[in-house]
């Protein structure tokens, strides 16, 4: 039986352990040690199943010479595998089993054999504790699946729901990566080249391609997968927040700073630090950047310390940051220290025969969220096949999900689809802009600045992410050439009108080997 006085005390250490900012098998862990300081075990730990079901995370108590070499014995198995099932707890004799539980599904168990007999005050404090641990894990994922600031997105209500699919750092395979077309198994074998180095990897492509996905790949298949794979929208977060983010804030940095707290770097280190949205950052922030990548050294907000991390950095972006680079706008050290093996991957358009492949699996997928077996009719992969999706995977996924929660039947056909009624999404993005209803997000979209196909692209038409780069010189040249054209070829009105210095459309001149006419 435990003091009634020391309960207080190992829920304090257990909870002081489970706030920090490490990868959550070491918060476990330090759990696991924090229960066995106050209590008198036999045996324990804390198993962590993936969202996909898989193991992924066994800590063991630290008690005896080598946890390792401890396996469970068949009744301990069983008994965890039975309560993560069926989420109640289990009790035998001087042991219990408690659910570990996320969004109140049980997701893992904590596990205790009591080396003395245990009482009903234990077992409610170990209950407690499992609740703590439910809570840690439930913060672990949604910073992995994060697009910003956990805190801020809590507040506008916006966490992302977690998606029936496999953890993706908790697998050596790369499945939920769906796709046979050559296009893709191309940027897969250079994905599993790269994924074997330290090398810094920039994803390129249209929004939607799944660059996420393969800067998960990456990860998974790199010697960091056991660590965090952290990411970051560097395009959704203001300045000061983009700071603190990635560098973390000592107590009292700023207005609201209550607690010290990590950075992403911190929380990625000896695992991998996605930057989406690369192109979107400031020039100031660019240099920050710049330091951190090039020496790993970093200073919290507010803090004099230098911290030193070990980070594999991915960026991905869907700007075209050559044009970016040439106007000024991103820095040429920071373009080539994050580019070191760009991947360009491969709009959906120009995917032959993986629209089909993945909206299979996206139904699956619905189905098994919704406890439904909807199937697709041949005319439904027809109409299917025949979409151009310039929302690429992202747009085919939620036609998959619309589809098939409206669909009249189980078996989803073409008149299900929403195009056929005039309602698709695209369709109206695409008639909003002919109305000039919303120009600028519109323009935004088609802007040759990025590496959108645009929402009027067309199945076969080649003006996916490697055409718009390789054509990215020439817009460049085209616009310098009507800018000096415009400007009599006097280089500095040229200049004004581009919104560059002269020295910039000089460099640029020289670069496109546009000789400079006298009129
Ligand atoms: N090859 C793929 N197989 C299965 N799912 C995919 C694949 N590619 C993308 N997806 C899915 O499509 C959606 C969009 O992918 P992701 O977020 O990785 O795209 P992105 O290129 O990073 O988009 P953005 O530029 O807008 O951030 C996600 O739900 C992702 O799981």
């Amino acid at each position: 039986m435990i003091k009634p006085e020391a309960r207080l005390h190992i829920l304090y250490d257990i909870s002081k352990e489970l706030i920090s900012s490490f990868p959550l098998d070491n918060l476990l862990k330090a759990a696991m040690n924090a229960l066995v300081e106050h209590l008198r075990l036999r045996d324990g730990g804390i198993v962590i199943h993936g969202s996909g079901g898989e193991p992924w995370i066994n800590v063991r108590a630290p008690i005896g010479d080598d946890v390792r070499s401890r396996s469970l014995t068949i009744e301990q198995a069983d008994a965890i595998n039975r309560v993560i099932a069926s989420g109640e707890k289990h009790f035998g004799k001087n042991s219990v089993v408690l659910p570990v539980k996320v969004n109140r599904k049980a997701i893992g168990a904590l596990w205790i054999d009591f080396a003395q007999k245990s009482g009903a005050q234990d077992e409610s404090l170990l209950a407690m504790i499992a609740v703590l641990i439910g809570l840690t894990c439930q913060r672990d994922r949604e910073l992995c699946s994060d697009g910003g600031s956990v805190a801020e997105e809590q507040q506008a209500g916006q966490i992302p729901k977690i998606k029936p699919k496999p953890h993706p750092t908790q697998l050596d395979k790369i499945d939920w990566i769906v796709g046979e077309s050559p296009a893709l198994k191309r940027v897969l074998a250079t994905t599993k080249i790269v994924a074997a180095t330290n090398s810094a990897v920039l994803l390129r492509g249209e929004s939607g391609t799944g660059k996420e996905c393969f800067a998960r790949a990456i990860h998974a298949l790199s010697i960091r997968k056991s660590k965090a794979f952290i990411k970051l929208n560097c395009a959704a977060l203001s300045e000061t927040v983009l700071e603190s983010e990635l560098f973390g804030h000592e107590k009292g940095a700023f207005t609201g700073a209550l607690l010290q707290r990590a950075g992403r770097f911190e929380l990625a280190n000896g695992g991998t630090l996605l930057l989406d949205e690369i192109g979107d950052v400031s020039p100031q922030f660019q240099a920050k950047l710049l330091r951190v990548l090039q020496e790993g050294e970093f200073e919290r907000l507010g803090g004099t310390k230098t911290l030193k991390v070990d980070v594999r950095v991915i960026c991905a972006t869907n700007k075209n940051l050559e044009v970016a680079v040439l106007r000024g706008e991103f820095r040429a050290d920071l373009y080539y220290r994050i580019n070191v093996v760009p991947i360009i991957l491969p709009p959906l358009r120009q995917r032959d025969g993986d629209i089909s492949l993945l909206a299979q699996v996206f139904l699956e997928q619905f189905n098994n969220a919704n406890d439904r077996n909807c199937d697709f009719g041949p005319s439904a992969i027809d109409i299917l096949s025949k979409c151009a999706f310039p929302g690429n995977v992202r747009e085919l996924d939620n036609c998959v999900q619309r589809t098939a929660t409206l669909a009249s039947s189980n078996t989803i056909t073409s008149s299900d689809f929403a195009c056929q009624q005039d309602q698709c999404s695209s369709a109206l993005l695409r008639k909003a802009d002919g109305d000039g209803i919303g120009n600028d997000a519109m323009n935004g979209l088609n802007s040759r600045d990025t590496m959108s196909g645009g929402l009027c692209a067309h199945a076969g038409t080649p003006s996916g992410a490697a055409a718009t780069i390789e054509a990215a010189g020439l817009t460049e040249r085209d616009r310098l050439i009507k800018a000096m054209e415009r400007a009599g070829w006097v280089q500095a009105k040229a200049a004004r009108i581009l919104g560059k210095t002269p020295r910039q459309v000089g460099y640029a001149l020289r670069r496109h080997r546009i000789d400079v006419k006298k009129e």
